[in-house]
C-alpha cells in the first residue's frame, strides 16, 4: 500500500556531513509529517545516528538545511529545538530517584511537577516505582523512565537512538509494542534509529533505508519489504532469493531454460536483457503434483517453529540456493526429505526483476 501523502512538517534538505576525509552523509533529503513514526534503518556505520544527532543539534551538518514546523532550525542550538531524546544506554542520573529523573527538565512549581511526573509514570506503566533508584530497576524499566523523561515537557518531536537494543528479546518485543501504542496515543512525531529490520517493520509508519551515507528508499514497511527498489534494500530487509534471468523475445522470463510468467509491471527487463529475479521465501511454492518447468531438490529443512525453512537448489542451476518458507501445518511438510525433488512455482505477481548493473552486488 503506498504511503498516504501528508504535508511535510519536518524536512531534511541536502544534508551532508564529513568526518575528516570520511563522507558520513551525502545529500540526505527526507520529509516527515506531523504524528508520523519514521525509522532510520540501516547497517552499522551507514550514518543513521549521525543524521539523528544532526536533527537533535548535537552534531552540525556541513551543508543542507533542516526545517521543522515551517522554521529553519539548521543553526538552532539543541535547547531551542523542542524534542525529547532516548538513547540506547539508559543515561539516567544514578543519584536521582525515578521521580527526580523524570521531573529533571520540568521548570514548573513543585506541585505541578509532582502531578506531571505521576501522570508520566502512569503513562509508561511505572506508577509503583516513583521512589526507586535506577540501580533498583530492570533494563526495560530504566528505558521506560528514560521515555517518560523524554516526554515530560510534551515535546513536538521524540528522538529514539536504538532505544531497545540493550534489552533481551522478550522485553524488547513487549516494549516495542508499548512504545508504538504510546506514540499513537500521544500523536508525537517520532524518529527512531535502528539496525533491526523487524523492529522497523513492526513499529514504523515510514522506513528510510540507509546505506553508506545515503537514503536508498523511503516507504511504508509493506513497500520496503514487497517492492524494494534496490538490491541492497531487498537483501537488508528480510531474506531475498536471487536467480539469474533473461527476458525472451516473446516477453516471457527465462530461468535456466524454463519460461516463467511475470507480469509486465514486475519486470523492468526489455526483451533480450539479462537480469536478476528477486523473490521472497514465502513466494516460492513447492507443488505437490508433477508440473513442467522448474524442478528443485531439497537440500535441508530447518525447523523454525511455525514455519519450515526449506533450502533448495534448482536442478538446472545447482550452484544457487533457493529458500522457501512452508507453513508448519501444511501437509507438504511431512514430505520434505533431503534429496526429494519438487516442481517449483513462483508467485508471479510478487516477483521482481532487476537489470544487471556492472559492478553491482
Ligand atoms: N565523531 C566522529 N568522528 C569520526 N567519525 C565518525 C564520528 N561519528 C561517526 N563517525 C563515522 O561516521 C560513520 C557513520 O556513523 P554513525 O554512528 O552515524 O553510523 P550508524 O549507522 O548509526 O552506525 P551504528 O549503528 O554502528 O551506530 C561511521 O563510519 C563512523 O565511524
Amino acid at each position: 500500500m503506498p504511503a498516504p501523502q501528508r504535508p511535510a512538517w519536518m524536512r531534511f534538505e541536502g544534508i551532508t556531513k564529513r568526518f575528516g576525509t570520511f563522507q558520513a552523509l551525502e545529500g540526505i533529503d527526507l520529509s516527515v509529517s506531523q504524528g508520523e513514526f519514521v525509522c532510520l534503518l540501516g547497517p552499522s556505520g551507514c550514518g543513521k545516528t549521525t543524521l539523528l544527532r544532526i536533527l537533535a543539534g548535537l552534531e552540525q551538518q556541513d551543508s543542507g538545511q533542516l526545517w521543522m514546523g515551517g522554521r529553519d532550525i539548521s543553526r538552532v542550538p539543541p535547547a531551542g529545538r523542542d524534542y525529547g531524546i532516548v538513547f540506547q544506554s539508559y543515561a539516567l542520573f544514578p543519584n536521582l530517584s525515578v521521580t527526580g529523573n523524570v521531573g529533571y527538565g520540568l521548570r514548573t512549581s513543585p506541585a505541578q511537577r509532582a502531578r506531571r511526573v505521576s501522570e508520566l509514570l502512569d503513562l509508561v506503566g511505572l506508577a509503583g516505582c516513583a521512589d526507586k533508584y535506577p540501580a533498583q530497576l530492570s533494563g526495560g524499566q530504566q528505558q521506560r523512565v528514560a521515555l517518560a523523561r523524554a516526554l515530560a515537557t510534551s515535546p513536538s518531536l521524540l528522538l529514539l537512538d536504538e532505544p531497545l537494543s540493550a534489552l533481551d528479546a522478550q522485553v524488547r518485543d513487549h516494549l516495542r509494542r508499548e512504545l508504538r501504542a504510546l506514540q499513537r496515543k500521544l500523536g508525537v512525531t517520532t524518529v527512531m534509529v535502528t539496525h533491526d529490520q523487524e523492529e522497523a517493520l513492526t513499529t514504523a509508519d515510514t522506513i528510510a533505508v540507509m546505506n553508506a551515507g545515503r537514503i536508498e528508499q523511503v516507504g511504508t514497511p509493506e513497500e520496503i519489504y514487497s517492492l524494494p527498489r534496490t538490491r541492497f534494500v531487498a537483501d537488508f530487509v528480510g531474506h531475498a532469493n536471487w536467480l539469474p534471468v533473461r527476458r525472451r523475445a516473446d516477453g516471457a522470463i527465462d530461468i535456466a531454460g524454463h519460461a516463467i510468467d511475470a507480469p509486465a509491471a514486475a519486470c523492468t527487463l526489455k526483451p533480450g536483457d539479462s537480469g536478476t529475479l528477486f523473490c521472497r521465501p514465502e513466494d516460492v511454492v513447492l507443488q505437490r503434483l508433477p508440473a513442467p518447468g522448474l524442478l528443485a531438490r531439497v537440500e535441508r529443512v530447518d525447523f523454525m517453529g511455525g514455519i519450515r525453512r526449506v533450502v533448495l537448489t534448482l536442478c538446472d542451476l545447482p550452484s544457487l540456493p533457493l529458500i522457501a518458507h512452508v507453513m508448519a501445518n501444511d501437509p507438504v511438510c511431512t514430505l520434505l526429505h533431503p534429496g526429494s525433488r519438487w516442481p517449483i512455482g513462483l508467485r508471479s505477481e510478487r516477483v521482481r526483476c532487476f537489470v544487471d548493473v556492472e559492478g553491482a552486488a
